[in-house]
């Protein structure tokens, strides 16, 4: 027993070695006196390096979950750590210098992403600037640094020839790539993007997407995307979906090579056991068998089942 809560009790702390970590993360709106519950507990665990996206109904709560991890809003409860900060307790100054150099954010409106009366390469050198602002005056070898960087970063998003353009004169995928560039300007532990392609036809949404694995692949950045977009599905390994403000659902992909040397895709579903051991059924699936309310579980050896209650001993053996 004694050994037991030992183990217990040295185990790491849930989402230690993760780069984002919600735990039962809450956020509580209330207007006019009603209470909207948009987070419920939400668990999840982003690990440094990760390209992933989160999908679910309208009002499920992914919103809402962006503007927390951006720092634009504060949980009402629970814990979110993102690169080691603390997002509940970060003071107006700390909260400051996190958005500006721990997040990079891509929003759907391009018009949220880009100020319209700077060219793209303006654009993209102003977080530098705003970073740099306070300390000792920029010298010319820094403004120089800041330079190249917006150039590589152009480059590397394939929109250099847009780099003297404002955002009237780009088209909606341009927008969104020079979005990306300033997003990354000031080499954030992490990107993330709400619906970065939902203005855009499906070929310029799969380019947006290239872009973003582009900046994954080659700088590392962690990248967290909530999208509608089916296509994102032949873009990241991990979907996670959210419903009713928690983590329900989650598909991992990966590529398997055949006998023959032929490469395919495998996709898994899996349902999410919160931090209480809570699970979340499939609607089809508990609909299907007429499960409400209550079920009878049944442990064995490697797995456990699930039966709707009034099922008989003699209907389960
Ligand atoms: N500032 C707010 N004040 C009151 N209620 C809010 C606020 N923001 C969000 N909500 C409510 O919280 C719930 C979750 O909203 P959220 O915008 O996070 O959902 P979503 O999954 O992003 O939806 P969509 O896909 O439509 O953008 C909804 O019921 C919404 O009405």
């Amino acid at each position: 027993m004694e050994r037991r809560a030992a183990a217990h009790r040295d185990r790491p702390s849930y989402g230690h070695d993760a780069l984002i970590t919600c735990d039962r993360l809450v956020r509580v709106f209330t207007t006019d006196g009603v209470e909207v519950q948009a987070l419920q507990g939400l668990d999840l665990t982003v690990q440094e390096g990760e390209m992933m996206a989160l999908v679910g109904a309208s009002g499920s709560g992914k919103s809402t979950l962006m503007n927390v991890l951006a720092g634009l809003d504060v949980p009402t409860a629970g814990a979110a750590r993102v690169a080691g900060r603390d997002l509940l307790t970060m003071d107006a100054k700390v909260r400051l210098n996190y958005r500006r150099e721990v997040v990079g954010f891509v929003w759907q409106q391009t018009s949220r992403n880009l100020l319209p009366y700077l060219t793209a390469s303006q654009n993209v050198a102003l977080p530098m600037q705003l970073r740099g602002r306070g300390g000792p005056r920029s010298t010319r070898p820094a403004r120089a640094a800041k330079g190249e960087r917006t150039k590589e970063l152009l480059a590397m998003l394939g929109v250099t020839d847009c780099a003297d353009r404002r955002p009237h004169q780009l088209s909606g995928g341009q927008q969104q790539r020079v979005a990306i560039a300033v997003a990354l300007a000031n080499s954030p532990s992490v990107l993330l993007a709400d619906e970065p392609t939902g203005e855009l036809d499906s070929a310029t949404g799969e380019e947006v997407f290239a872009a973003f694995r582009r900046a994954n692949e080659e700088l590392g950045t962690t990248i967290v995307i909530v999208t509608h977009d089916q296509t994102v599905e032949h873009e990241v390994r991990r979907t996670v979906a959210i419903r009713d403000g928690r983590t329900a659902s989650e598909v991992l992909r990966r590529t398997e090579i055949d006998a023959q040397g032929q490469e395919s895709l495998v996709a898994r579903e899996y349902a999410m056991l919160d931090r209480a051991g809570r699970l979340q059924l499939p609607a089809e699936y508990t609909a299907a068998l007429d499960m409400e309310q209550r079920v009878m579980l049944e442990l064995e050896q490697d797995h456990i089942e699930i039966w709707p209650d009034g099922t008989t001993g003699q209907e389960r053996s």
